[in-house]
């Protein structure tokens, strides 16, 4: 018997989530193009090659929003796997305090400060509100999401916590 086993191939992005000093207040973008068109979310996209993963949360974040960050503080990865496709995304999580420059609508971001206690959750990815609530307690954790072909419905998720961040690379959500 031939067993068939799908190829997974895995794909780097980043998302910045900038906060204010009493985080309080998140800095979203409304993606006005390309994938995820219409929804707010943090700052970020592919890593391009001969870049860190931070380098390019940096990048991502400066072109999409003219902002400069300072101190990146990773959180966590959030692996999403759609079905029928190949390619796993692997978004590499990053958050903020600490940012200089002067914020301004690009060609790919229309920027809004949101209060963290009301944010517009029917604009925004699914699987948001199920991780938001690890994010904003501070927690360190990783995430595979499994997602329809029509990128909306979310089949289901398995999760860890890791206590650092040097731990989230060992992690095995399979285990
Ligand atoms: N389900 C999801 N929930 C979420 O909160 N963020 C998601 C998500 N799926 C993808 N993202 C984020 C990761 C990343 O920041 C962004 C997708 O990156 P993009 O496709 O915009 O990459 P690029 O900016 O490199 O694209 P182009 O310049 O258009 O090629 O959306």
């Amino acid at each position: 018997m031939v067993e068939i086993v799908e190829q997974e191939l895995h794909k780097l992005y980043t998302l910045v989530y900038v906060l204010n000093k009493d985080k309080t207040k998140i800095l979203l973008g409304l993606k006005k193009r390309g994938f995820g068109k219409g929804r707010w979310n943090g700052f970020g996209g592919k890593v391009e090659k001969g870049e860190t993963i931070e380098q390019g949360a940096l990048r991502e974040l400066k072109e999409e929003s003219n902002l400069d960050a300072k101190n990146l503080e990773k959180k966590g990865v959030i692996y999403f796997k759609f079905e029928g496709d190949p390619v796993i995304m692997d978004v590499h999580l990053y958050t903020t305090t600490d940012v200089s420059g002067d914020l301004i609508e690009t060609d790919e971001m229309l920027p809004k400060w949101y209060n963290v206690s009301d944010l517009p959750y029917s604009s925004m990815w699914p699987d948001d509100p199920i991780w938001h609530p690890w994010f904003f307690e501070g927690k360190i954790f990783t995430v595979k999401f499994f997602f329809k072909a029509d990128l909306e419905t979310i089949t289901g998720y398995k999760h860890k916590f890791a206590s650092s961040v040097s731990e989230l690379d060992a992690i095995n959500l399979d285990s």
